[in-house]
């Protein structure tokens, strides 16, 4: 059996690993790190866990957790790891962090964007970015450290993804709009998300400014060799999980002077996501939505074009606390230890 440790179980991306590695075969979880309930029992913080859980909370203490673990997850606030982490540390475990910290291979672009300095950058070039679909192949029993992408990242960047590494899109002309239910901010309390101020009410924040920005245009400038500039405006809508994207760019014409023409788009994204297990590219005409997805690892993808404006309209789903956190963390550390890719990710979409 594997050993994992999670650090940050109390919030809730690390509940929602608890979760999803409840039911993984070949993981057994030895520590369930929190901050603020040290030595309280795991199912008193999440009564879901009531018969289920019988371990009481530990505290953070990466080096202690590293002599038991096989892996530990990071669900913890943007900095706790890069400022916990050791090579010793790395020579006992493996790490799947779920925060920002090695995400963003230039560390002034993090320190810009994020507010803070980076304790260890030191680890930035071996982190490798744990998009599995896109990184499968460097994600291996070598790899020690993955930087485990976040929820709006991964539904912005796999929606567009085939049309950028094929050049079918003007990436300068690109942009996102984002929509995240309140569970994406964590369990923290604080005034914007309290019910009064988050029910009936949809807003957008972090506009021009969002920290995900840099890290939709790395990725995507990886994927089409280029420099990517986009424009990423989130929202906060009233529901507690789900990230819907809705992503515009001018579709490049042909050398015939047309646009490509929508079989042509989808035979694209089949291509590329035909055989991936997580990934369902809809039927024509279908919207993805939230509710379809919810409590699984899939992402939902569809696409219409407008001829009268020569754009595209792509358009993503996924759970943020699912394929947009633990599940993609799950799904890493699967890869890392060569098991099969889905071993506790089989989940079926729950509605309503
Ligand atoms: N929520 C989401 O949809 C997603 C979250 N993420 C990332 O996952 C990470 C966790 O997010 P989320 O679960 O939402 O956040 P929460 O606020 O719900 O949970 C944070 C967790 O970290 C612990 N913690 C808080 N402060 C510290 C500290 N100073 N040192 C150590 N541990 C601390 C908390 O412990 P305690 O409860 O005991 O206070 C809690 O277990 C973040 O980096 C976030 O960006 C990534 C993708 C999606
Ligand atoms: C609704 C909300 O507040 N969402 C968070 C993003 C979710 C998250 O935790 O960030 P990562 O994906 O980088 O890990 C935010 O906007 O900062």
């Amino acid at each position: 059996m594997i050993k994992a440790g999670i650090i940050g179980a109390t919030g809730y991306a690390g509940a929602e690993l608890v979760r999803i590695l409840m039911n993984h075969r070949e993981t057994e979880i030895v520590w369930y790190g929190s901050h603020s309930h040290i030595d309280r029992k795991y199912a008193e913080v999440y009564g879901n866990m009531f018969r289920i859980v019988e371990n009481v909370c530990r505290d953070d203490n990466l080096s202690e957790l590293a002599q038991q673990a096989d892996v530990i997850f990071t669900a913890t606030p943007q900095g706790f790891l890069a400022g916990m982490l050791t090579e010793e540390i790395l020579e006992k475990t493996k790490i799947v962090d779920l925060s920002a910290d090695y995400r963003i291979k230039d560390v002034s672009v993090y320190e810009k964007w994020y507010g803070i300095e980076h304790k260890s950058p030191q680890f930035i070039g071996e982190a490798v970015y744990g998009l599995c679909e896109i990184n499968r192949e460097k994600i291996t029993e070598r790899t020690r450290l993955v930087a485990n992408p976040g929820c709006y990242t991964t539904c912005s960047i796999l929606t567009a993804y085939p049309l950028v590494r094929e050049g079918l899109i003007d990436t300068d002309t690109l942009i996102i709009d984002a929509k995240s239910g309140t569970s994406g901010a964590g369990r923290g309390a604080k005034v914007q998300n309290l019910f009064c101020e988050v029910n009936e009410n949809i807003k957008a924040y972090g506009v021009a400014g969002h920290r995900h920005t840099p890290e939709i245009e790395e990725q995507l400038g990886y994927a089409g060799n280029c420099n990517v500039t986009i424009n990423f405006t989130p929202h906060l809508v009233p529901m507690n999980r789900g990230i819907l994207v809705t992503e515009y760019a001018k579709l490049n014409k042909k050398a015939d002077g047309t646009l490509p023409s929508y079989e042509e788009i989808k035979a694209v994204y089949d291509r590329y996501y035909d055989t991936e297990k997580f990934i369902r590219v809809l039927d024509k005409g279908i919207c993805p939505e939230t509710r379809w997805v919810e409590g699984s690892n899939y992402v939902d993808i569809g696409f219409v074009i407008d001829e009268r404006t020569g754009r595209i309209i792509m358009m993503g789903a996924l759970d943020n606390l699912v394929k947009g956190a633990a599940g993609q963390a799950v799904q890493n550390m699967n890869l890392l230890f060569g098991l099969k890719e889905s071993e506790g990710l089989e989940l079926v979409p729950c509605f309503p």
